[in-house]
């Protein structure tokens, strides 16, 4: 059987993948990185730059819709706009994402891999040895929820978010399952594509992890692009119809029907762990790969297994995962060249940020920005909430709607969150991620001046409702 040696193998060739074997090649190892499918992972090819590719459009067209002065014909050219999301994924080729990690110095190897001992990975019968560590990238998977018939619908019927973001064909109704990120989105995106959309949730408006004021305000502008909401709703069945001799779903929710061309389900992801040989090492497969802020897979002795990004059930956000794997990647370099690793928080090796400043933004229209506390936890902390309206919102667009919470902590006078909703707001966000990782105290934040007329100017409005 083959054997090769490497100082790391990095499982998984995502945007985490990639980073965390970058690091360590540029840290003076030698990596091999593994991917059973398409280097560059779930974010290039079916994530987050397809989704962006096929919000933004429809994004502008909204935002020229409200502006005066401004002649458009209105309308969006759904080939045009599949063919722009092609060529940010390339058509799926990802050859280019091969020839880099080559360029890099890192080993591309193609195939499923699986832990097989202490630090020996094999794919498809050979076997790569790590002398430092294996890092495990390997992402998340689509969670499928128990909805009775789901499992029989056929194939063709049921979208995930796979789908959505590839597919090129606007069906004519679309009925999405979950109001979370990729069901907001998506529903959006293909609603402004033409498709009549059904957006189906269990709590009262989307977007449940994010105040009230977020999905409401998201909710609004599902509606205005003539989403069907469906809160409090949950869907007990679904079966295929035939529609003279067209296959359909149907969803049954509360002695309702309501039939679509096909269902999208958007109701979470699960860490990819179960194909992985886990249990060779006394861990659950299945299950996430819980790490320490230096991306140590706790309850394995040696520090040899590591991991990052969505399998450790850690913030699924690509910037957080890329993070993280620049942390682990610097980390494994470190305690092989014999450096003490400082785990000491906002250390180059302790992914600290996960626990106070996780930025996301949803790419709806309006945009939700969020990061840190979302409300206030208690004693010694204040939410202080406002409408964005100021002079360089009125001016970037009539009628501008958004709005902003952050959650102060008064004893120290720094900020512990940030909260915006609103059209383009999602530049604002790392305005807030710096003043809550710098722990910027809110007196000094005064000095700091927002230029007129922009939507920063937020910011002054903000201390002052805060009583600077
Ligand atoms: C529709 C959608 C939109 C999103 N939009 C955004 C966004 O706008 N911004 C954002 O920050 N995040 C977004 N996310 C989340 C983002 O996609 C993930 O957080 C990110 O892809 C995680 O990166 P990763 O490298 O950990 O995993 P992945 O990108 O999933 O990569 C994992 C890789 O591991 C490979 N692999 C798995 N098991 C094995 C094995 N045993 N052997 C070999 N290879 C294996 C897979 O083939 C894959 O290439 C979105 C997610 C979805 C579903
Ligand atoms: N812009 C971004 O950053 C972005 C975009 C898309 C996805 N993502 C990431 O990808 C991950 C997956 O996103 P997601 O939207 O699938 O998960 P999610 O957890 O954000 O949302 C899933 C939603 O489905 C609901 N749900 C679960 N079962 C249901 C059922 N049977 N019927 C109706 N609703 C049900 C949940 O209550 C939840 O609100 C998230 O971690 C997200 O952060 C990020």
């Amino acid at each position: 059987m083959a054997e090769r040696a490497y100082d790391v193998v990095v499982i998984g060739a995502g945007p985490v993948g990639e980073n965390a074997a970058a690091r360590a090649v540029g840290g003076g190892l030698t990596a091999a990185l593994v991917d059973h499918e398409r280097f560059g992972g779930e974010c290039s090819y079916w994530a987050c730059v397809p989704s962006k590719a096929l919000l933004r459009p429809g994004n502008l067209l909204a935002a020229l819709r409200r502006m005066p002065g401004i002649d458009h014909d209105g309308r969006l050219d759904p080939a045009a706009v599949f063919a722009r999301r092609d060529a940010f994924t390339h058509g799926g080729d990802d050859s280019a994402q091969v020839e880099w990690a080559r360029s890099a110095g890192i080993a591309p190897v193609r195939g499923h891999a699986r832990i097989t001992g202490e630090r020996e990975v094999t794919v498809d019968g050979a076997v790569l040895r790590a002398r430092q560590a294996v890092i495990v990238c390997t992402g998340s998977v689509v969670k499928r929820p128990p909805v009775a018939g789901l499992a029989e619908l056929p194939g063709e019927l049921v979208w995930t978010s796979r789908e959505a973001t590839s597919e090129s064909t606007v069906p004519a109704r679309l009925a999405v399952l979950g109001g979370g990120v990729v069901g907001t989105e998506m529903a959006q995106a293909w609603a402004r594509l033409g498709a009549e959309v059904h957006l189906f949730m269990t709590g009262s408006r989307p977007l449940p992890a994010y105040p009230a004021f977020a999905g409401d305000a998201v909710a609004d502008g599902l509606r205005g692009d003539g989403v069907r909401l469906y809160p409090d709703t949950a869907v007990e069945r679904v079966s295929e119809v035939d529609e003279s001799g067209a296959r359909a779903v149907r969803l049954a929710h509360g002695g309702r029907e309501v039939d679509a061309d096909r269902l999208l389900i958007a109701t979470g992801r699960r860490p990819a762990t179960a194909e992985l040989g886990l249990d060779v090492v006394g861990l659950t497969p299945g299950a996430p790969l819980p790490v320490d802020d230096s991306g140590r897979v706790s309850g394995v002795d040696g520090g040899w297994l590591c991991a990052a990004g969505d399998v450790t059930g850690r913030a699924p956000l690509t910037h957080q995962g890329k993070y993280a794997a620049r942390i682990v990647g610097d980390v494994v370099a470190a305690t092989a060249r014999g450096d003490s690793v400082n785990s000491s928080p906002w250390s180059a090796h302790t992914a600290t940020a996960d626990h106070h400043a996780v930025p996301q933004v949803v790419f709806t229209d309006p945009e939700v920005a969020s990061v840190g506390l979302r409300e206030s936890a208690g004693p010694g902390q204040r939410a202080v909430e406002l409408d964005i309206a100021v002079a360089g919102s009125a001016l970037h667009a009539d009628g501008y709607a958004g709005r902003l919470r952050a959650i102060v902590d008064t004893r120290r006078d720094v900020l512990l969150g940030v909260t915006l909703v609103g059209p383009d707001t999602a530049e604002l966000l790392h305005s807030a991620t710096i003043a809550i990782v710098g722990e910027v105290p809110l007196h000094r934040l005064w000095h700091a001046v927002p230029a007129f007329p922009t939507i920063s100017e937020v910011w002054l409005r903000l201390l002052e409702e805060y009583g600077l």
